[in-house]
C-alpha cells in the first residue's frame, strides 16, 4: 500500500518553485462532491501556500470524472501554465468504475501527448468511500496537495525546456 507509506500532503517546501508567476486551471468532478471538495482545497492551499495568487487560479466544474478530460482539453485553450483534474471515482456493483477509471486515465494521459499545457492527474479510484476520505484531508493526507506540488513543478518544467 504505497499510499499508507507516504502522507500525500508531506513536501519539502524549500524545493518548491515559486509560483507567483503561473496561471492555473483547475477542472472539478461534481460526482462525489464531498471527496472532491476536499481536494479542491488541499490543490488550491497549497498553490497559495507557494506563492500562487488566487486570481491566477480559474476552477471549472464538470459533472463527473470521465469529462475530466473534455474539460481539461478546453482549458488548453486559457493560456495556462498547468491544469490540475479532480474526481473521485468509487467502485460500484458493476464494472463501471473499470470503464470510467481506464477512460480517464487514457483521456488525460492523451492530453498530456497532444497539447503543451500539463494536465496532473488527481483522480481517486478507490474501493470503498473511507479510502477516499483518507486520501481527500484524512490519515493519508490530500491527493489534491500532491497534485498542486506536481503542476509547480510541471509548470517550472515547461517554462525552463
Ligand atoms: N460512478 C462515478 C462516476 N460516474 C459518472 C461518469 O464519470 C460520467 O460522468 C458519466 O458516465 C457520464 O458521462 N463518476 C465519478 O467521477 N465517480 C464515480 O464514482
Ligand atoms: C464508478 C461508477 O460508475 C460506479 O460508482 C457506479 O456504480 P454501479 O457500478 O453500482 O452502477
Amino acid at each position: 500500500m504505497a499510499t499508507a507509506n507516504k502522507n500525500l500532503s508531506d513536501y519539502d517546501k524549500t524545493t518548491i518553485p515559486n509560483a507567483s508567476k503561473f496561471r492555473f486551471g483547475i477542472v472539478v468532478s461534481e460526482w462525489n462532491d464531498t471527496i472532491t471538495e476536499g481536494l479542491y482545497q488541499g490543490a488550491y492551499d497549497a498553490l497559495i501556500e507557494n506563492g500562487a495568487l488566487p486570481n491566477n487560479i480559474i476552477r471549472w466544474n464538470v459533472p463527473g470524472s470521465f469529462e475530466l478530460i473534455y474539460g481539461s482539453k478546453k482549458m488548453q485553450q486559457q493560456m495556462l501554465n498547468a491544469v490540475i483534474a479532480i474526481g473521485c471515482v468509487i467502485q460500484g456493483e458493476t464494472k463501471h468504475f473499470d470503464f470510467v477509471c481506464e477512460g480517464v486515465t487514457q483521456g488525460i494521459k492523451d492530453l498530456n501527448v497532444l497539447h503543451e499545457t500539463p494536465v496532473i492527474f488527481c483522480v481517486l479510484t478507490d474501493n470503498t468511500m473511507q479510502q477516499s476520505i483518507d486520501r481527500s484531508g484524512g490519515k493519508h493526507g490530500n491527493k489534491g496537495t500532491e497534485a498542486a506540488i506536481a503542476a509547480i513543478k510541471m509548470a517550472e518544467l515547461r517554462k525552463n525546456s
